[in-house]
């Protein structure tokens, strides 16, 4: 039987799929599919992917449809050092300003506007657009990129405020913030649940390898193929949280109740875990 898993193309899932044993994973029909969160959870979301990585605001909006693999997460407790808004003005001072999104992301866009207008009581005016730095600044008084792209904007932006928005979700919450989950589609994991637990244990193995030898071979990679110091890209990973334990899921709760309140999603999701021995585990 098939199985598609969706792969995340930015830096910060790579933890988890750098060590996986592709050619063995083909061998038993594991496919893999690469792209940018936004369009990945659409294809999760309509059943052209099983399982991998989503974002957190797809797992809010949809909770039915998935189960969440367990123990595993992209969060940060404070800076995450890729989530950031840039602006032309300071953060208190952006209401009715032009606040351009990128359309790569769903966890972040919402986050972002739970901090505005629900933290700062601001309502800009907000547009989504590719992530291309320059046009966006050029256009907008504020933009917000993820990932790769606001690695590289972060290090060329002069002038201009800078947030990261895992500090400003800690310094409002006190918790982590969860932006990515492994999940995997119900029907999938209750029709083949083999291969969902070979799925788990291949990204908890491959996790493993990455925090067992200090990130160096994904440093290394992420230097060659994005520039910047292997120093940056070691405190990068290492700053990062790639579990999903008591205290991230509090911060996913709180989120996920936030979205509830200001109508972001119409359900408050009773979060789903798979676990392999059981298939499923309790809620939270
Ligand atoms: C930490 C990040 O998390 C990402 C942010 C996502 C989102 O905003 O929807 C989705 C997946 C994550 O890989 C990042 O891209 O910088």
């Amino acid at each position: 039987m098939s199985f598609t898993i969706g792969e995340i193309t930015y830096t910060n899932i790579q933890p988890m799929f750098h060590f996986l044993d592709r050619p063995a994973m083909e061998q038993r029909g594991f496919t893999f599919q690469k792209s940018i969160p936004s369009e990945l959870n659409g294809r999760m979301r309509d059943g052209r992917i099983d399982a991998g990585g989503i974002s957190s605001f797809e797992y809010a909006s949809n909770p039915d449809a998935y189960y969440i693999l367990k123990d595993l997460s992209v969060s940060s407790k404070g800076d995450v050092r890729s989530i950031f808004l840039f602006s032309k003005r300071p953060i208190g001072e952006l209401n009715d300003a032009s606040v351009a999104l990128t359309s790569s992301s769903a966890t972040s866009v919402h986050l972002l506007k739970l901090l505005l207008e629900r933290r700062e009581g601001i309502q800009p005016v907000y547009s989504t657009e590719e992530p291309d730095f320059t046009y966006m600044m050029k256009n907008h008084d504020a933009c917000l990129l993820i990932g790769d792209d606001a690695i590289k904007a972060a290090d060329s932006a002069e002038g201009i405020y800078q947030y990261d928005l895992g500090r400003l979700w800690f310094d409002w919450t006190g918790l982590p913030m969860t932006y990515a989950l492994l999940a995997v589609r119900r029907e999938k994991a209750e029709n083949d649940p083999s291969k969902t637990e070979e799925l788990h244990r291949q990204l908890h193995r491959s996790l493993r390898a990455c925090r067992e030898t200090g990130f160096k071979a994904l440093t290394e990679k992420s230097a060659a193929d994005h520039g910047l110091t292997t120093t940056f890209w070691e405190a990068y990973f290492q700053n990062l949280r790639y579990e999903l334990n008591d205290e991230e899921l509090d911060g996913l709760n709180l989120f996920c109740r936030l979205l509830y309140e200001e109508q972001y999603i119409s359900q408050k999701p009773e979060i789903e875990v798979w676990e392999s021995d059981r298939h499923r585990m309790g809620s939270r």
